[in-house]
């Protein structure tokens, strides 16, 4: 589903990433681990179009193979390629449903026009994103505090928000920033049951970065790993954690 081929990305004089392959297969769910600056954040970057590599490409098949590193962001979240980022990035001061309605805007065949002048396709389209909004909160636990404020939410709710908020887009492939970054050990086991949740609902294919080793071991098919953009191992849970280079410059020092 996803070919990220010889990737380099370059900022100045730094190699963020350096000629790094990878390949995820749909219905996977893939990791990429690194110490801190080890470009995986980067790599998210070029795959959803926020920079555009130095060299190498990325392939995304929907149904037919795309090269998408030469596209927009907005062009690639179209086609089905959606994250949420290391920093929740939530609208704070809009509610829950509004957050999770926004992320449905996407999807709308309306133009300005239609919303301006409520025609009845904008309205028919404004209530199906209103009902599949509730959905999609309901399916995350959400629900009852769809009129909350989502700066009110705790942290671990932010996060499945900001998740269900990627799940309005209707991805095909999601990438997920450090989902479980500052959570208790409670939240984190309820998020990894979460993550193979939706990934069973709603037919996803999942691409995350995290520094949890019992997210990533519990729940990774394949994990890539990255240190100074390089990539140095890959491989299922087992042979990562028997790495010695892995051990060296990451889990050892953890
Ligand atoms: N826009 C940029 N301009 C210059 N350097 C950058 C830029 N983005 C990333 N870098 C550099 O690229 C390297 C990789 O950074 P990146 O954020 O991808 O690492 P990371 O593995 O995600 O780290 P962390 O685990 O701390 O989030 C770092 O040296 C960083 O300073």
């Amino acid at each position: 589903m996803l070919k990220i081929s010889n990737v380099t990305m370059k900022f100045g004089g730094v190699v963020a990433v350096n000629n790094f392959t990878a390949n995820i297969n749909k219905g996977e769910i893939v990791g990429l681990i690194g110490p801190n600056g080890a470009g995986k954040t980067t790599v998210f970057n070029v795959v959803t179009g926020v920079y555009k590599p130095t060299e190498g490409q990325v392939l995304f098949n929907s149904g037919d193979e795309k090269v998408i590193s030469t596209l927009r962001p907005d062009e690639i979240a179209y086609l089905g390629v959606c994250r949420t980022f290391q920093n929740i990035r939530l609208f704070k001061e809009l509610s829950v449903l509004d957050n999770v309605f926004i992320g449905g805007h996407l999807r709308l065949k309306s133009n300005v026009f239609s919303s301006i002048l409520r025609l009845p396709s904008y309205n028919r389209e404004e209530k199906e994103m209103l009902e599949k909004s509730n959905y999609l909160l309901e399916k995350v636990g959400l629900y009852g505090e769809r009129n909350e404020k989502a700066f009110s939410l705790p942290y671990g709710k932010q996060r499945r928000l900001e998740i269900a908020r990627a799940l309005a887009t209707d991805p095909k492939l999601l990438l997920l920033d450090e989902p479980a970054a500052g959570m208790n050990p409670q939240e984190t086991g309820e998020l990894m049951e979460f993550i193979s949740v939706i990934k069973e609902e709603f037919d996803l294919t999942i691409f995350l970065i995290e520094h949890h080793m019992e997210v990533v071991m519990g729940i990774c098919e394949k994990i890539y790993v990255l240190d100074h953009g390089t990539l140095i191992a890959e491989g299922n849970p087992e042979e990562i954690q028997n790495d010695s280079k892995v051990i060296e410059a990451y889990l050892g020092v953890d």
